[in-house]
């Protein structure tokens, strides 16, 4: 048998390998992540709406976008929050590093944050009549 402490800490660890494998493989498929309740068209919930609307409004690129439902898939959805160590949902993803959920996709909205960051990692969509690339 086992000693004990081992096993408890065996069991402790919620994430198992396979998810945290498939959320890794989830976080990397696009350098613009965002893991939310529903789809960008249909979203499930306020918070997960208004973040998909502020990445529309900031002019994200959607071949540099990547949306995960966590509502069809429920260790997704608990194991988001141990990888991100971020208990709710939406959460966004850049670059595979963790920017926040809502609030904090809000306030660099208003701050102007995001617009730097999102261009700084070049995630944005080129402007319309830009020949920009030609
Ligand atoms: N203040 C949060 C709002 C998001 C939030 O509260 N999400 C809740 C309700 S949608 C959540 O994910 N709860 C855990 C769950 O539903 O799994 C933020 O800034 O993102
Ligand atoms: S699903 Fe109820 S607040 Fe998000």
């Amino acid at each position: 048998m086992r000693p004990a402490p081992f096993l408890s800490s065996f069991q402790s660890r919620l994430l198992s390998d396979n998810t945290k494998q498939a959320i890794e493989k989830a976080v990397g498929s696009a350098p613009v992540v965002l893991f939310m309740k529903g789809t960008p068209e249909t979203p499930q919930c306020g918070f997960s709406r208004a973040s998909i609307q502020i990445l529309g409004l900031q002019g994200v690129d959607p071949n540099k976008f990547a949306a995960f439902n966590v509502l069809e898939d429920d260790e997704l959805r608990s194991g988001i929050k141990e990888f991100s160590d971020w208990p709710t949902i939406p959460q966004l993803y850049l670059d595979k590093e963790f920017v926040g959920g809502c609030d904090i996709l809000v306030s660099m909205h208003q701050d102007g944050s995001l617009a730097k960051m999102l261009e700084e990692k070049g995630v944005l969509a080129p402007m319309e009549g830009s020949d920009a690339g030609n």
